[in-house]
């Protein structure tokens, strides 16, 4: 089929636009987080898979940590159980914990590694207890009430350390690393992460160019369900103190700042269901979702 002259120039301009972002992107890593919610349409899990391969095969360095929140529910379901969550996070009891690590370090994970596979990448999943790459404690959340009062939900835990090694090393082997967020414990134990808290925290030790978190809406939204484009860290704090930021974008919005100001250039969060958002917003004119910066 032949395009018309209109259409093909203005595929060939769209093309070219992408020169200066790979040129600029060589050799950069750009961490990603996939959101559950984000995976749940077969197509948008196909173009997300397509995106991290062109993305490597340009000369970019993508690193994927995903969630799977929703997919956790409906297995929790099956088993009579039903998901709760404070501020965001997961209450995990030691039967939860089992049914987290089947999901997110089986099924969700073979199934993003088996997708980008399939379209021509190299991609080893992994999860972070593996070579000790994620270390994690028990995280006491703040209560809404009385941000005094810390309450324990569980095995929940908290990133303390990352070694990079094992990431660095598939990186320079041409491997694509696919992470599920389970950090372990001081005594060997397991620990149900945020998948934003994870993103975060890798993007700052690899010192990563951006961080890219995946979500199910068009961005960060104002009171009147408008999208905001840029946002600061006072602009942020003000949002989640008037309650306009709640649930699972507190996490995702707090460790999108805190990338930025511990050195990551930029933080973005985007719409993971609109078809290759992720070229969009890494390789073309267009930002698209909200783009975080710190306040210096
Ligand atoms: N101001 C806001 N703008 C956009 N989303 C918000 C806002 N406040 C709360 N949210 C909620 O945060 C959700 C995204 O977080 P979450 O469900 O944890 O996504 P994910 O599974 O991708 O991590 C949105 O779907 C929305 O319901
Ligand atoms: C402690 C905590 O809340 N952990 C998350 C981990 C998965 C996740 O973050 O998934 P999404 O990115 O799809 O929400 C959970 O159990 O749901």
């Amino acid at each position: 089929m032949s395009l018309s002259p209109a259409s093909a120039k203005e595929k060939a301009n769209i093309l070219s636009e992408a020169l200066p972002y790979i040129r600029r992107f060589q050799d950069k890593t750009i961490v990603i987080k996939y959101g559950g919610n984000a995976m749940t349409e077969e197509h948008l899990k196909h173009g997300f898979a397509k995106d991290v391969v062109l993305l490597k095969l340009v000369g970019l360095n993508p690193v994927v940590v995903h969630g799977g929140g929703p997919q956790i529910n409906d297995l929790l379901k099956r088993v009579g159980k039903q998901g709760e969550f404070i501020q965001g996070m997961r209450v995990t009891d030691e039967e939860t914990m089992d049914i987290v690590e089947m999901v997110l370090g089986g099924q969700v994970n073979k199934e993003i590694v088996n997708l980008i596979n399939q379209y021509g990448g190299k991609a080893v999943g992994l999860t972070g207890t593996d070579g000790g790459m994620i270390q994690a404690k028990k995280l006491l959340v703040k209560s809404k009430t009385d941000g005094e009062e810390l309450i324990d939900i569980g095995l929940v835990g908290e990133v303390t350390r990352i070694d990079p090694a094992l990431v660095t090393l598939l990186d320079s082997q041409d491997f694509i690393p696919v992470i599920a967020p389970i950090g372990v414990g001081e005594l060997g134990e397991a620990f149900n992460i945020n998948a934003d808290l994870v993103a975060g925290k890798l993007a700052e030790t690899l010192k990563a160019e951006k961080l890219i978190l995946m979500t199910n809406t068009t961005g960060v939204l104002d009171k009147e369900g408008k999208l905001l484009t840029g946002l600061t860290a006072a602009q942020v704090d003000a949002l989640i103190d008037d309650g306009t930021i709640s649930g699972g974008m507190i996490p995702k919005i707090s460790m999108a700042l805190e990338a930025v100001k511990n050195g990551v250039k930029s933080s973005h969060i985007i719409d993971g269901r609109v078809e290759h958002a992720l070229l969009l917003e890494i390789l073309t004119d267009q930002g698209v979702g909200t783009l975080i910066r710190s306040n210096a």
